[in-house]
């Protein structure tokens, strides 16, 4: 039997399964085929979900394994800030360790277990790096532009400032100035319009808004490339909290803490400098809500209506941790 598991950061909901129990990996093909059958919200088991999780054996020195991420199109995402937290709980409790390095698509990143956000809230902090500013690095074809930090590119949209950023998945923010009011219907067109055929972002991008709420807090909402709408975005809210430090707008700042709020509920963001180069610390959430048993040979055909599903009873404590965040919305 494998054992798979599903689980949430925020909100932001994932299958992960770890490739170590099967009798040999599931190809590439094959990871994509079980990512967007497992997360379709009528085929698939438990509702869906926003992604597939893949733990493999970290081939780099020095890594406790290795994440890899597929989005519920079936696309594949260099990176994902939500699922790396609740990857970091399953491998740290697997060996037994409390601060290690996963491997990534791009990087290894340095992750760990941290102070309980809420009572009974398993809580990660992962590293979210690399961070690149060139347009290109998305990719994204801005008007021969090489870097777009809020700026008005009049193509995309008239009024909003927007930024690009990518850390390393591609990243197009907006955060609200004063007098200006974004709402989720325009987040939805731009996710939409932007991850269509469209001649700005040839892969998809990301599409943040950002709304500051106070010293060191913000609430953001984001568009998912692969996805559409969902709870939160763990690289969006890091990527966000960059774009808002060069802001300076005074209510943040390198090596703040800062409360990011997203429609799932509340992480945290600390935006470091180190030799010239951002890194963001992501603290939130690794919750476990299902454990879910299936026989090999139905998981690599994808039938899943066989599987035995027991709920951890994680999610009351992580509801409760919720109920007493303030709310926001776009
Ligand atoms: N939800 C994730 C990001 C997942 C990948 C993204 N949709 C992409 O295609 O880049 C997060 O928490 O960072």
């Amino acid at each position: 039997m494998i054992n798979l598991l599903k689980v949430h950061g925020s909100e932001n909901t994932f299958f992960l399964l770890d490739q170590n129990q099967l009798s040999r990996p599931l190809t590439e093909e094959e990871l994509i085929q079980t990512a967007v059958k497992i997360t379709d919200g009528s085929a698939g088991i438990l509702g869906g979900a926003d992604g597939l999780l893949v733990v493999d054996d970290g081939v780099h020195q020095n890594t406790l394994g290795r994440m890899r991420v597929i989005n519920s199109d079936g696309s594949i995402a260099s990176m994902c800030g939500n699922g790396l937290r609740t990857v970091s709980r399953y491998l740290g409790e697997k060996y037994d360790k409390d601060e290690f390095l996963v491997e990534t698509a791009e990087a290894d990143l340095q992750v760990g277990r941290a102070p309980a956000l809420g009572n009974g809230v398993a809580t990660y902090h992962v590293e979210i790096s690399p961070v690149r500013f060139e347009t290109s690095a998305l990719p994204m074809n801005a008007a021969g532009r090489s870097e777009l930090i809020h700026s008005n590119v009049v193509d995309l949209n008239e009024t909003i400032k927007f930024s690009a950023i990518a850390v390393p998945n591609p990243h197009l923010i907006a955060i609200e100035e004063p007098h200006q009011i974004l709402n989720k219907t325009k987040l939805g067109e731009l996710g939409q319009r932007f991850n269509e055929q469209n001649p700005w972002f040839p892969d998809g991008v990301n599409v943040s808004f950002g709304r500051v709420i106070g010293q060191n807090q913000i609430f953001v909402e984001t568009y998912e490339r692969g996805v559409g709408f969902t709870n939160a975005c763990g690289t969006g809210m890091a990527a966000t909290s960059v774009i808002w430090t060069l802001l300076n707008d005074g209510k943040t700042g390198v090596n703040t803490v800062n409360n990011v709020y997203n429609p799932g509920g509340m992480v945290q963001t600390r935006v470091r400098q180190d030799d010239g180069e951002y890194k963001i610390d992501l603290i939130g959430n690794a919750t476990f809500t299902h454990q879910i048993q299936i026989n090999e040979e139905q998981l690599r055909k994808n039938h899943f209506e066989k599987a035995k599903i027991v709920e951890t009873g994680e999610e009351e404590s992580y509801q409760e941790f919720v109920k007493a965040l303030p709310s926001y919305s776009f």
